[in-house]
Protein backbone atom coordinates (compact mmCIF):
# COMPACT_ATOMS: atom_id res chain seq x y z
CA UNK A 1 0.00 0.00 0.00
CA UNK A 2 1.41 3.40 -1.07
CA UNK A 3 0.91 6.09 0.90
CA UNK A 4 2.05 10.19 -0.15
CA UNK A 5 3.05 11.87 3.49
CA UNK A 6 3.49 15.33 4.05
CA UNK A 7 5.59 16.18 7.08
CA UNK A 8 6.06 19.62 8.63
CA UNK A 9 8.44 20.03 11.28
CA UNK A 10 8.09 22.84 14.25
CA UNK A 11 10.85 22.47 16.54
CA UNK A 12 10.44 25.17 19.45
CA UNK A 13 12.50 28.14 19.19
CA UNK A 14 13.57 27.43 22.70
CA UNK A 15 14.98 24.02 22.06
CA UNK A 16 18.79 24.16 22.86
CA UNK A 17 20.91 23.45 19.44
CA UNK A 18 22.25 20.69 20.80
CA UNK A 19 19.45 18.85 21.13
CA UNK A 20 17.91 19.73 17.80
CA UNK A 21 21.17 18.80 16.28
CA UNK A 22 20.82 15.18 18.33
CA UNK A 23 16.66 14.45 17.40
CA UNK A 24 17.47 15.47 13.61
CA UNK A 25 21.01 12.93 13.49
CA UNK A 26 18.30 10.24 15.07
CA UNK A 27 15.60 11.00 12.54
CA UNK A 28 17.97 10.44 10.30
CA UNK A 29 19.37 7.34 10.94
CA UNK A 30 15.75 6.30 11.42
CA UNK A 31 14.47 7.03 7.91
CA UNK A 32 17.91 5.75 6.00
CA UNK A 33 17.04 2.32 8.08
CA UNK A 34 13.34 2.79 6.84
CA UNK A 35 14.47 3.96 3.22
CA UNK A 36 16.34 0.81 2.64
CA UNK A 37 14.51 -1.31 3.90
CA UNK A 38 12.27 -0.19 1.23
CA UNK A 39 9.17 0.95 3.63
CA UNK A 40 9.95 4.96 2.67
CA UNK A 41 10.61 4.52 -0.78
CA UNK A 42 11.18 8.70 -1.08
CA UNK A 43 11.58 11.70 0.44
CA UNK A 44 11.31 15.29 -0.81
CA UNK A 45 12.66 18.49 0.63
CA UNK A 46 9.61 21.14 0.04
CA UNK A 47 11.82 23.97 -1.48
CA UNK A 48 11.80 26.25 1.02
CA UNK A 49 9.95 25.07 3.74
CA UNK A 50 11.11 22.80 6.91
CA UNK A 51 9.25 20.11 5.37
CA UNK A 52 8.97 17.21 3.30
CA UNK A 53 6.89 14.84 1.06
CA UNK A 54 7.71 11.74 1.41
CA UNK A 55 6.18 7.87 -0.26
CA UNK A 56 5.91 4.85 2.07
CA UNK A 57 4.92 1.59 1.01
CA UNK A 58 3.37 -0.10 3.76
CA UNK A 59 1.09 -3.32 4.64
CA UNK A 60 -1.14 -2.02 6.39
CA UNK A 61 -2.81 1.87 7.93
CA UNK A 62 -0.96 0.23 11.47
CA UNK A 63 1.87 -0.28 9.99
CA UNK A 64 1.93 2.81 8.45
CA UNK A 65 1.09 4.57 11.86
CA UNK A 66 3.63 2.55 14.05
CA UNK A 67 6.18 4.39 11.08
CA UNK A 68 5.03 7.95 11.84
CA UNK A 69 4.83 8.04 15.41
CA UNK A 70 8.19 6.03 15.78
CA UNK A 71 9.69 9.26 14.14
CA UNK A 72 12.59 10.72 16.67
CA UNK A 73 10.69 14.18 15.27
CA UNK A 74 7.08 12.64 15.31
CA UNK A 75 6.42 15.03 18.90
CA UNK A 76 7.37 18.06 16.91
CA UNK A 77 5.41 17.16 13.23
CA UNK A 78 2.34 17.69 11.63
CA UNK A 79 1.37 14.94 9.11
CA UNK A 80 -0.67 14.35 6.41
CA UNK A 81 -1.29 11.22 4.81
CA UNK A 82 -2.74 10.48 1.53
CA UNK A 83 -3.61 7.12 0.07
CA UNK A 84 -2.59 6.65 -3.15
CA UNK A 85 -2.86 4.07 -6.49
CA UNK A 86 -2.07 3.17 -9.38
CA UNK A 87 -3.06 6.17 -12.11
CA UNK A 88 -4.81 4.13 -15.02
CA UNK A 89 -2.51 6.13 -17.30
CA UNK A 90 1.08 5.93 -15.55
CA UNK A 91 3.96 3.39 -17.61
CA UNK A 92 5.09 2.78 -14.12
CA UNK A 93 4.86 -0.59 -12.38
CA UNK A 94 4.01 0.47 -8.53
CA UNK A 95 7.71 -1.18 -8.22
CA UNK A 96 9.40 1.74 -9.63
O1 LIG B 1 13.84 17.30 7.63
C1 LIG B 1 12.73 16.74 7.54
O2 LIG B 1 11.96 16.93 6.59
C2 LIG B 1 12.33 15.71 8.55
C3 LIG B 1 12.98 14.44 8.28
C4 LIG B 1 12.40 13.28 7.94
C5 LIG B 1 13.45 12.29 7.76
C6 LIG B 1 14.64 13.07 8.04
O3 LIG B 1 15.81 12.67 8.03
O4 LIG B 1 14.33 14.36 8.33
Amino acid sequence: MLFQVRMDVNLPAAMPAAEADAIKLKEKAYSHQLQESGKWRHIWRIAGQYANVSVFDVDSVEELHTLLTGLPLFPFMQIQVTPLCRHPSSIRSTDQ
